[in-house]
């Protein structure tokens, strides 16, 4: 079983709200989330709370508003990030492991529906043990599955037409020649599959040794227009790229999802600051969402730094939260206990900050296109200026 270790706090938050008082409080949070305390919530009915406590899932909403606009009316679409641990040990049968993430996923979406959401999306490969580590190929590729007609798809096809929900589907793919990818499949509100995208950027950095698992996607950055936004999925370590986070809003993504699998010691300082700067960057919603608690394997494997061979990744922090074009962000989900944040974003606020900034206006996109073709080739000079090269003054 997935288990997250007992020393492990459940996040700033509970630091903060346990720690500071009154207007402490407020400040501290308006500094850090740059929003109110207490945090906008949303009205949810009481089943959705009792079956996500029975389910033992932390529920969390929040909304983002935007001003009300004469002759736009308002847009509001819900999002459900859903974070989870493995029900299963990593050494039970893979078929059996799948079947409990779905079971879980079936009542994760349920309660969400109850919510009011739009689009729900999970964690990067969230139908398997986050196995890559290992560098073991059997039983890990046998969790990879077609992206169309795989159990996974086929199940969230049937969830998503009858929620009426977009659901982004993260999983290892294999395609029909046998070559894996790390895909999300988008399942639209019909129940039928609009797309898919890959990730773009491979870690190999500590235990991330992905490459030996799956190929870089050749299918850039596509945009997917769905009944409630424009959306685009930034796979885990494409969060490190800032282009790559660019891409998607050039091609018009008003919210990016960005379904991840990382750990406390090598990530958490970056990572409640990477999709938030994107969302202000790129002047749309970025949506963060990362696997929880300690995955032991059967077998040791090491890190290539000379420390001790070990069995599990360390601790996948959860913390999973969505931030706005406007600088502000949402509270997050434990760094603990699987959870479903809900939340409320108006798409109006991606234009006002663009207009407001004058970012389109100032972004100066030819001089980048051509500095980065410049920067692209073998023989860049980069542009340094150096005392040495100038006249002498005196
Ligand atoms: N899953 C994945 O790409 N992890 C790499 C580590 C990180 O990006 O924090």
């Amino acid at each position: 079983m997935a288990s997250s270790k007992q020393q492990e706090i459940d996040g700033l938050e509970t630091l903060l709200q346990s720690n500071l008082q009154n207007d402490e409080l407020r400040q501290a949070w308006r500094l850090l989330y740059g929003s109110e305390y207490p945090p906008s919530q949303l009205t949810i009915p009481k089943s959705a709370e009792e079956l996500a406590s029975t389910s033992k899932i932390q529920l969390k909403t929040y909304q983002f508003t935007a001003a009300q606009e004469q002759l736009r009316p308002a847009r509001k679409v819900r999002v459900g990030l859903f974070q989870n641990q493995l029900p299963l040990a990593t050494d039970a049968p893979v078929g059996e492991q799948r079947t409990a993430l779905h079971k879980l996923a079936e009542k994760a979406i349920d309660a969400a529906a109850q919510c009011g959401v739009n689009i729900f999306c999970f964690q990067e490969t969230w139908t398997m043990p986050f196995a890559f580590a290992t560098r073991e190929r059997l039983p890990w590729t046998e969790c990879a599955e077609s992206a169309e007609d795989g159990p996974t798809t086929q199940l969230l096809r049937g969830l998503a037409k009858r929620h009426n929900m977009v659901i982004i589907n993260p999983i290892l793919e294999r395609d029909s020649g046998d070559v894996l990818w790390n895909t999300a499949v988008v399942i639209s509100n019909s129940g039928q599959i609009i797309g898919k995208s890959r990730k773009n950027h491979i870690p190999r950095v500590g235990d991330f040794n992905e490459s030996t698992y799956y190929m870089e996607s050749t299918l850039g950055h596509p945009v997917f227009e769905t009944q409630f936004g424009k959306i685009g999925i930034n796979i885990c370590y494409g969060r490190h790229h800032p282009l790559n986070w660019a891409m998607f809003g050039l091609n018009g993504a008003e919210i990016v999802f960005n379904p991840s699998a990382t750990v406390g010691a090598l990530s958490e300082p970056l990572w409640s600051i990477e999709a938030r700067n994107a969302a202000i960057a790129n002047h749309y919603f970025a949506c963060a969402i990362n696997r929880v608690g300690t995955e032991i394997f059967p077998n040791e494997f090491t890190s290539g730094d000379g420390k001790p061979a070990h069995k599990d990744f360390g601790h996948f922090y959860g913390s999973s939260y969505v931030a706005g074009p406007d600088g502000s962000r949402s509270p997050g989900l434990s760094r603990v206990t699987d959870g479903l944040l809900v939340a409320e974003l108006d798409l109006n606020l991606c234009r006002q900050v663009k207009d407001k900034w004058g970012f389109r206006m100032t972004m100066r996109l030819p001089m980048y296109a051509e500095q980065y073709t410049k920067a692209s080739k073998p023989d860049y000079k980069p542009q340094v200026v150096s005392e040495k090269e100038r006249p002498k003054e005196d």
